[in-house]
């Protein structure tokens, strides 16, 4: 039979709408004529007049035309670049509604893609900030050119138009400082700057990172080609203007990419990399190392891994997807043996020298796919208790849900960026017999619409 669903909603027509959730991306959703319509800014209970922007046969999109009855929750943004820059998208949520909502958004993708009754389920309240402000470590701030000014910000939502930022109030304000510092540099020096229409000009991005806890920071300039000319006057220049500075860096992308580095990276002045220490670890930190956004959430995060891993000192722990090794090495004082890989092998580089420097000599990290090491450990014998995966947004691959399925760890500990893909993943480990304990949602980015979670899974005892 044919599909007879018309679309009831004319594009430009306006129609009063109450919001009864958010969607993935922080915006409002509602229900006309029983057709979906999702509504960026607007937020659950909001009752407001809407125009459609956009309609298509599954869904439409729309724009506040008014508010006829605001959330409890809503607030004026903090930050003058909100409506434009794109970085957050619920500022204008108090904080406390924003960890609420972060909940919803873990419940709505566990009753959309599991049958798991949540009522029943230890499913926590979001651990969020006390000062959930000037919390990020690092930015990456594209470089542009505007009425004869060089600026540098974020492109807003869906447009190539850059957002000059002089000052954002989620990062650490020493990026601020660097960021401004290199533009003004880079105006009175008439450095180019990269035009990626174009593909022309030098200067493309100006990232900076900070150690939280240790105040070291590190610039790096993206340039389009190696050829400095303005090098040693850059460098004067800074050096006088940021005397402590630790390191600065250049990495070099030639290539007409939307990737910010490139494979070259080239110290300038300092060291190659910075310190940081998270509680009783440190970690050297190079240019391109993943670490981590939000250290002090970093922390929470990584304890209620520890603590679903329900460790006594003796178990076998697999980190998969390990990065530079974080997790493992947060657990390694109660884990007998620990072992990570990732695909990256730079950051397995980093991992063992991370062990090294903590002095943790029962953890091992090897260059490989999680779905292709893991049961090649199984295959030599070396069979895992604990099983923790941090997988990137994809969730996990089919060959490591199977070997998961076969070889039965005990527990499954799942860090999940993604609500959705983490829903899906613990059906299929819940048809495999795994039984889902509990659920804890971390905000590791306040005044975004992403949040991360802990489940904890466990393998029911065969009976004796
Ligand atoms: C969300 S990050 C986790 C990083 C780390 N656990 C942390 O907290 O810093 C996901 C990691 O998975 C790695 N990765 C992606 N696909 C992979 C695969 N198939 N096997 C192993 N690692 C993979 C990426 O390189 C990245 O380092």
């Amino acid at each position: 039979m044919k599909d007879t669903k018309q679309v009831t909603i004319q594009k430009g027509q306006r129609f009063p709408l109450t919001i009864k959730r958010m969607g993935i991306d922080g915006e409002g959703v509602g229900f006309f004529k029983r057709q979906v319509v999702f509504v960026p800014g607007a937020l659950p209970g909001e009752e407001i007049v809407c125009e459609a922007v956009k309609v298509s046969p599954k869904f439409a999109a729309g724009k506040i035309v008014k508010i006829r009855r605001a959330s409890e929750g809503r607030i004026k943004a903090p930050c003058p670049y909100f409506e434009k820059c794109g970085g957050c998208q619920i500022q204008h949520l108090s904080y406390d509604h924003q960890l609420k909502e972060k909940k919803d958004l873990l419940r709505q993708a566990f009753e959309r893609y599991t049958k798991i009754p949540l009522n029943n389920l230890d499913f926590r309240d979001t651990i969020g900030m006390e000062n959930p402000w000037r919390y990020r470590n690092k930015s990456q701030m594209q470089a542009g050119m505007k009425n004869g000014k060089v600026t540098a910000g974020l492109y807003e939502p869906g447009s190539n138009r850059l957002t000059d930022i002089d000052e954002c109030i989620v990062q650490h304000p020493q990026i601020d400082k660097v960021t401004n510092i290199v533009k003004q540099i880079a105006q009175d020096l008439k450095i180019s700057i990269y035009d990626s229409k174009k593909h022309k000009g030098f200067l493309r991005t100006i990232v900076t990172r900070v150690g939280f806890n240790t105040g070291e920071y590190q610039l790096v300039l993206v340039t389009s080609s190696k050829d400095f000319p303005e090098k040693d006057l850059f460098l004067k220049e800074l050096k006088q203007r940021l005397p402590d500075i630790n390191s600065v860096v250049q990495n070099v992308n030639p290539e007409k990419t939307p990737l910010v580095f490139g494979d070259e990276t080239i110290v300038l002045d300092g060291e190659d990399q910075i310190m940081e220490q998270l509680d009783h670890l440190t970690f050297k930190l190079s240019a391109r190392a993943f670490f981590q956004l939000n250290p002090e959430q970093t922390i929470k995060l990584y304890n209620a891994a520890k603590d679903a891993a329900g460790l006594t000192g003796r178990e076998k722990v697999v980190d998969a997807y390990c990065g530079t090794g974080t997790i493992g090495l947060w657990i390694a004082d109660r884990a007998g043996e620990v072992r990570g890989m990732d695909i990256i092998d730079s950051a397995v580089k980093d991992a063992e020298k991370n062990a090294v420097r903590n002095n943790i000599n029962h953890a091992l990290f090897e260059t490989g796919s999680a779905e292709t090491v893991m049961p090649r450990w199984e295959k030599e014998g070396w069979h895992a208790d604990v099983v923790i995966v941090d997988p990137p947004r994809t969730g996990l691959d089919k060959e490591l849900m199977k070997t998961l399925l076969k070889t039965k760890p005990e527990r499954i500990v799942y860090v999940s960026c993604n609500p959705s893909t983490l829903a899906k993943n613990v059906t299929e480990l819940s048809a495999g017999g795994y039984t889902l304990e509990s659920l804890q949602p971390v905000d590791m980015f306040p005044h975004t619409s992403q949040v991360e979670a802990v489940a904890l899974l466990i393998r029911p005892r065969k009976k004796k």
